[in-house]
């Protein structure tokens, strides 16, 4: 990691300045991470844009604020978690730590999965807190409590479980919408599953009309979510399943994404859980629970685990790293 870095004339930023930040990624998803102990730097979306702009800012997907719950002030979901569940408890000797995510464009989103592990390896680095092997951090996000703990890839994320967005147009069809992308020739269904925020995800025949996608444009979806949608595209690999060094049956899937709030990114956590999640659909097969998806920026792992009620949890695993920490002048 590069030391002592220091960003100079970046628009929009002079209430930041002298703050320490930090630039992460987890499989090419990229982040500007900053720890506010104290609440001070609640971030406005025209300095969340002039961080991520790759030209004038430092360049990031996202921007990711750590923040003591305690500390959280004027967010909605923050407030009303705290209230609704007595167990969720942040105090100075022992914060709960909040990781207040922000789409490159400023917008808010509920959830990053690739952002909790980088979230969790900058916790660790910067010393606010310490994670040993074994050990489970609960992180607090706009989607809820998630929790993270150490595993030889890097780190494994408790994502809660998925569902669908529209339950009954998905149950009945397996598609709930039409995307059209360019480089596509006509529109294709898709299912909307959410990870606690919104996804669509659309499998495609071969890995050339994958590769031959335009994500610089943004993909159309009819209908479109409620509050708008990533858009995952994947291929699932020939054979689906096939056998892990320990002999245990793994899934793969190739996948691209437009991400709501971004455009294209080389990965999403939460994108690669939804895309696992829709590919068993398809297949009508929940037997296999581990999958393996390659994004541009790498793997990641997605596992399922079955609740007696039926729904499943989901647990994300892949590595973060951390690019560089420097001084924003
Ligand atoms: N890259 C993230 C998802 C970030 C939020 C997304 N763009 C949205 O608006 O929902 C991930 O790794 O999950």
């Amino acid at each position: 990691m590069k030391e002592n870095c220091v960003a100079h004339h970046l628009t929009g930023l002079d209430a930041l300045a002298g703050i320490i930040v930090t630039k992460a990624h987890a499989t090419g998803n990229d982040f500007v991470m900053l720890a506010d102990p104290a609440g001070e730097h609640e971030l406005e979306a025209h300095q969340v844009a002039a961080l991520c702009d790759r030209h004038l800012g430092i360049g990031g997907d996202g921007v990711i604020r750590a923040v003591p719950a305690h500390q959280v002030f004027g967010d909605a979901s923050v407030s009303r978690m705290l209230a609704e569940d007595p167990e969720l408890t942040s105090t100075e000797d022992a914060p709960l730590w909040f990781m207040d995510y922000r789409n490159g464009d400023g917008s808010i989103a509920e959830m990053c999965g690739n952002g909790v592990r980088a979230f969790a390896h900058f916790l660790i680095a910067e010393d606010l807190v310490q994670l040993s092997e074994g050990q489970e951090l609960p992180v607090l996000t706009r989607a809820g409590l998630r929790s993270v703990r150490k595993v030889p890839e890097g780190y494994a994320i408790g994502m809660g479980v998925w569902s669908f967005i529209d339950p009954e147009l998905a149950s009945s069809n397996a598609s709930d919408s039409l995307v059209i992308a360019s480089g596509l020739d006509e529109p294709r269904p898709a299912l909307s599953i959410s990870m606690g925020n919104p996804h669509t995800v659309v499998a495609l025949g071969d890995t050339d009309v994958l590769e031959g996608l335009n994500l610089h444009e943004e993909p159309k979806v009819d209908p479109v979510p409620p509050h708008g949608t990533n858009v995952e595209f994947v291929v699932p690999a020939d054979p689906l399943v096939s056998t892990d060094e320990a002999g245990e049956p793994v899934g793969r899937v190739r996948m691209r994404v437009h991400e709501r709030g971004v455009g294209e990114t080389m990965s999403c956590g939460t994108g690669a859980c939804a895309a696992a999640a829709a590919v068993r659909v398809w297949a009508s097969d929940d037997s296999v629970t581990a999958w393996k998806v390659d994004v541009p920026g790498g793997q990641v792992t997605v596992r399922f685990t079955a609740r007696p009620d039926g729904a499943e949890d989901v647990e994300l695993a892949g590595p973060a790293e951390l690019v560089l920490r420097g001084t924003l002048s």
